[in-house]
């Protein structure tokens, strides 16, 4: 200890003695404020003496910094396998500096948005670091739209740059196309290439446009990052998946960015240097904040084009994968595939998007999967709860442990609270596991708004709460159970029924692959609940025969009174899109 900081701290233990002395009754809280002398009814917080904020104990939050520590921590580990390729953190790093050079020599400047349209490539993990460290916002549309829609999404984005998967180069220059007819600049085209055609098609690029690897080797490493400001500046917008209206441009902050990733990897058991198979589309809110979260903790990111069962169970294997992630849909999926086999080993895997029906936890737990459910929106990063796991639990039975799981949880560590509430009074709903209200968010992982929206901002935000419009019920334990989206729930005869709830009846049905319910219009009830369902290869069985299993699982009046059996559709992030169905319901007219 230095002279002059014993000195300096000696004046001030001495008198702070004396009076910690005259007031021997206090707690320790009362005597350090009274010693210190800044709280309560002598002074605020704000005159405490001898703080200074400065560049040494506050930097704006950003999960650039991961990437930063990863090349130094985790060197010469492997960051990142696809196919043959592989590359350690250390090269990882250099790549994005050259990339955020390059794109920076290219007229990006901080605030201008960069567009992906690409699957689970090595580009798109990399791009996840490049474009922030170039101070710019990173815009990953959905490698599933069509030319219509990314040229949608490119025009109320303002994209100025697109990097291109080559597979999708044809519907990306479709909406090109139709950007230039409305006499829109079309953005900057870099084509990804590198990984999948071993002669670059550099030869057919049109002018203006690049190939990714000859564009990041324009760059240098001796770049030097553009930080955000302030924490509150925008990394990324991520487009709502579209289940119930058009797309909506969600804004996250690099200080959200950075609370959610650390967040998702604590609730995901990630430790030091998991191996982690990318199976959740890194477009999708960034990869549940994975994208940047692996590199905090050394990762090794397994990246997928194609995410079937054959090849994640070989990648397991391959690899020895200990994390993934993936939407019900993708483990409806596995538990049902021809390819399925018991793991070699545990692997963690997250899932949430849409609600995970019990039979389908009670099987991947049984292949060897130790399942976490999450419950969340594009406008919470992704991961807003998670059913948090008691150790008492684990001793019932597996059925009765899948039923507990498919519970959306209570809130993680970066959220401030999460609550059921009357969508109408906003008061929060007893905990008594069956009255209904609205899911509401309030804290840093929830998104900074709508880009160029502020009226649907404005009511998203009203009441000081986010408002999800998904409707739950709150469990005598505090944990919230997600019974319907507001705009999907049937009322019947006055009484509300849960979709959820009677298609979760229906999938524990053996024949049973999909089942979706929605509201059919009824002269007399006002409306009933009709099933669309989709039925496992080789099994025959008729709509009576699934009316009658329902109503005996369940109240009679909450049972389905139609059952159409067919393909269900799906958005491009494999929710079942209700509000077609919706419209087949009202099509067929009223049933009394
Ligand atoms: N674990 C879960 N259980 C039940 N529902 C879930 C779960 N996770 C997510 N969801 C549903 O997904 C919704 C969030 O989806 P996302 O943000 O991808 O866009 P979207 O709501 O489908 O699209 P849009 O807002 O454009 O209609 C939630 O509001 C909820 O209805």
């Amino acid at each position: 200890m230095s002279y002059r900081f014993f000195k300096s701290s000696w004046s001030w233990v001495v008198p702070s003695i004396k009076r910690l002395h005259s007031f021997g009754s206090l707690t320790l809280t009362q005597r350090y404020r009274h010693i210190s002398g800044f709280a309560g009814e002598f002074e605020s917080w704000k005159s405490m003496e001898g703080l200074r904020r400065c560049s040494a104990n506050h930097v704006p939050l950003s999960p650039i910094t991961f990437l930063e520590r990863a090349a130094k921590v985790y060197r010469d580990s492997t960051s990142l396998i696809y196919g043959s390729y592989n590359y350690t953190w250390a090269q990882t790093h250099q790549r994005c500096l050259k990339l955020a050079s390059a794109l920076s020599q290219l007229g990006i400047s901080p605030g201008h948005v960069v567009a992906t349209f690409s699957p689970n490539v090595p580009a798109m993990y990399e791009l996840h670091f490049a474009v922030p460290m170039a101070g710019a916002v990173l815009c990953t549309l959905n490698s599933r739209l069509d030319s219509a829609m990314v040229s949608v999404l490119l025009t109320h984005s303002e994209a100025k740059v697109i990097f291109v998967d080559h597979k999708l180069l044809e519907i990306a220059r479709g909406a090109l196309d139709l950007l230039a007819k409305t006499n829109k600049k079309p953005p900057i085209l870099i084509l990804i290439s590198k990984w999948d055609i071993d002669d670059t098609t550099q030869t057919s690029l049109e002018p203006g446009t690049y190939e990714y690897e000859s564009f990041l080797e324009t760059g240098h490493v001796g770049f030097e990052i553009r930080r955000p400001e302030s924490e509150w500046d925008p990394i990324s917008i991520n487009y709502t998946s579209g289940t119930t209206s058009k797309p909506k441009g969600v804004v996250y902050s690099h200080r959200g960015a950075y609370l959610n990733s650390l967040a998702t990897l604590l609730l995901h058991g990630i430790q030091s240097m998991p191996v982690y198979l990318w199976t959740v589309p890194m477009f999708h809110c960034n990869g549940w904040c994975l994208a940047w979260g692996l590199a905090a903790q050394g990762g090794k990111n397994i990246c997928l084009r194609n995410v079937s069962p054959k090849e994640i169970f070989e990648n397991i294997a391959l690899h020895n994968v200990t994390h993934m992630g993936g939407a019900p849909t993708v483990l409806n999926m596995i538990v049902n595939s021809p390819d399925r086999k018991p793991l070699p080993h545990k692997v963690d895997i997250l899932t949430g998007g849409s609600p995970p029906p019990p039979q389908i936890l009670y099987k991947m737990e049984e292949l060897g999967f130790r399942v976490t459910h999450l419950y969340g929106l594009t406008e919470t990063y992704g991961p807003g709860t998670y059913c948090i796991w008691k150790p008492e639990w684990d001793s019932l039975p597996l059925a009765e442990q899948s039923k507990l799981k498919a519970r959306q949880g209570m809130q993680h560590v970066g959220l401030e609270e999460v609550d059921i509430r009357d969508p109408v009074t906003s008061k929060p709903v007893p905990a008594d596991g069956k009255t209904m209200g609205e899911i509401m968010f309030r804290g840093n992982t929830v998104m900074s708004g709508y880009f160029k929206d502020l009226q649907a901002t404005e009511e998203a935000f009203s009441g000081g709460w986010f408002r999800s419009g998904d409707l739950a019920v709150k469990h005598p334990d505090g944990y919230i159970e997600v019974k319907d989206r507001l705009k999907d729930i049937i009322i019947s005869g006055g009484e509300n029924i849960s979709t959820v709830e009677v298609e979760t009846v229906l999938y524990s049905h053996p024949a049973v692959l999909e089942a979706a319910v929605v509201a059919r219009p009824d002269n007399h009830w006002g409306q009933t609940p009709c099933a669309f369902v989709k039925l496992k290869e080789g099994f025959d069985v008729d709509a009576q025969e699934l009316i009658r299993f329902c109503r005996d699982n369940l109240p009679h009046y909450m049972a389905p009174k139609t059952v159409i059996f067919e393909e269900l559709p799906r958005t491009s992030t494999g929710k079942i899109q209700k509000y077609l169905l919706r419209e087949k319901a009202k099509a067929l007219g009223s049933l009394s």
